[in-house]
């Protein structure tokens, strides 16, 4: 039996989320693992050894049953192997650094760190003979990152799709509700865990660019420069726009948009028409349609934010490394 010590990064709405699946469904997770393990020694299993955090007093008094788990300190090399890395902050591409350059596989759904790193973490873990994988850091439970490398057989002509669960939420409700002002419906998305710690990450349209730069480096192996897509946010629409929209019987949402004929990019509010494959995507909901030179048009929708709904992309690349890797 190998055991896989993980340590987690960040005790946060995803983070918690994490814990919480790795404990609750720890058997069925070990199911999927160990499905084709017919020796004892094939079999794996893992524990958690520590959480990383930067306040262990904020968590200690309400996860009062693992307080022992908290920290501020890295583990030494040799008492853990792998890392879940899922802090809000840029802070999170050290962390995955570190962690590849002292030979361990890495989880993380941080866009942020690793749009910003242009490649460099993917390349270290390479150099390192590790696996990185970030399945939560784009369009949250759907596993669209699971389904762009295997389309290899033909290029991909263009990536659309509604890539930020937080701003549609806010979208939706202010058009389902004309009373309802800007500021609540973000306390709202806040109150649900969709926002970013910064939320001018979400509302400024920056978390749908990283999210669609990942996808472009997903299809084409090349991260395109921040100022290589146009971006406007969703704070550039006014209460006139939105309510001209609704008379129209049509809507805003925040589209993510990669048009490889043209090579144009970008992320901005777009104003659609009923008939739009995406008019209907509400809340937090995400929508991704890839469209393949051979495949043709192929659409993931699923929850794009939120603790249990990110988790699950996150353990699934966690059921990937314990099975192939580690
Ligand atoms: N929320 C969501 O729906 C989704 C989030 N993500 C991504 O997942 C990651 C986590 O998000 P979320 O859980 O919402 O964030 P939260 O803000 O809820 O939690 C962040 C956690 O990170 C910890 N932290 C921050 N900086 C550091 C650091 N330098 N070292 C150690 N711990 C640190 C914080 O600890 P402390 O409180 O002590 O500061 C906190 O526990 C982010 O990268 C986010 O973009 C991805 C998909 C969906
Ligand atoms: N803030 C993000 C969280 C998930 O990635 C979003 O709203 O989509």
């Amino acid at each position: 039996m190998k055991k896989i010590r993980l340590v987690l990064f960040g005790f946060g709405t995803v983070g918690q989320a994490v814990y919480e699946l790795l404990t609750t469904e720890r058997s069925r997770i070990l199911g999927v693992v160990n499905q084709s393990a017919d020796q004892l020694q094939d079999k794996v299993d893992y524990d958690i050894v520590s959480i990383v955090v930067r306040d262990v007093e904020k968590y200690q008094a309400e996860f009062s049953h693992i307080s022992h788990l908290f920290t501020t300190e890295w583990p030494s090399e040799a008492d853990y192997d792998l890392a879940i890395e899922l802090v809000s902050s840029a802070a999170g591409g050290d962390i995955i650094a570190q962690a590849l350059e002292s030979g361990k596989d890495v989880v993380s759904a941080n866009k942020l760190a690793l749009y910003q790193s242009a490649g460099q973490l993917e390349t270290l873990a390479n150099e390192h003979g590790r696996i990185l994988r970030y399945e939560g850091a784009v369009a949250g439970a759907i596993p669209i990152l699971q389904i762009i490398s295997p389309l290899g057989s033909g290029e991909i002509q263009l990536i659309r799709g509604i890539l930020n669960g937080s701003t549609n939420y806010i979208l939706t409700r202010l058009f389902e509700d004309s009373e309802l002002s800007v500021e609540d419906a973000i306390a709202e998305a806040s109150k649900k865990g969709y926002l970013e710690a910064d939320p001018t990450l979400d509302v400024g349209g920056f978390d749908a660019l990283y999210k669609l730069g990942i996808l472009i480096y997903m299809a084409t192996g090349q991260y395109p420069a921040e100022s290589d897509i146009e971006r406007i946010g969703i704070d550039t629409l006014t209460d006139e726009a939105i309510a001209e929209a609704k008379s129209a019987n049509k809507t805003y949402k925040l589209v993510a948009e990669a048009d490889f004929k043209t090579g144009r990019y970008r992320v901005t509010p777009q104003l659609l028409a009923s008939t739009d494959p995406l008019y209907g995507v509400d809340g937090s909901l995400n929508a991704v349609t890839l469209t393949h030179q051979y495949a043709g048009e192929l659409t993931l929708q699923g929850p794009g934010a939120g603790g249990l709904e990110t988790a699950s992309a996150v353990i699934s690349d966690l059921i990937y490394i314990m099975r192939e890797g580690a």
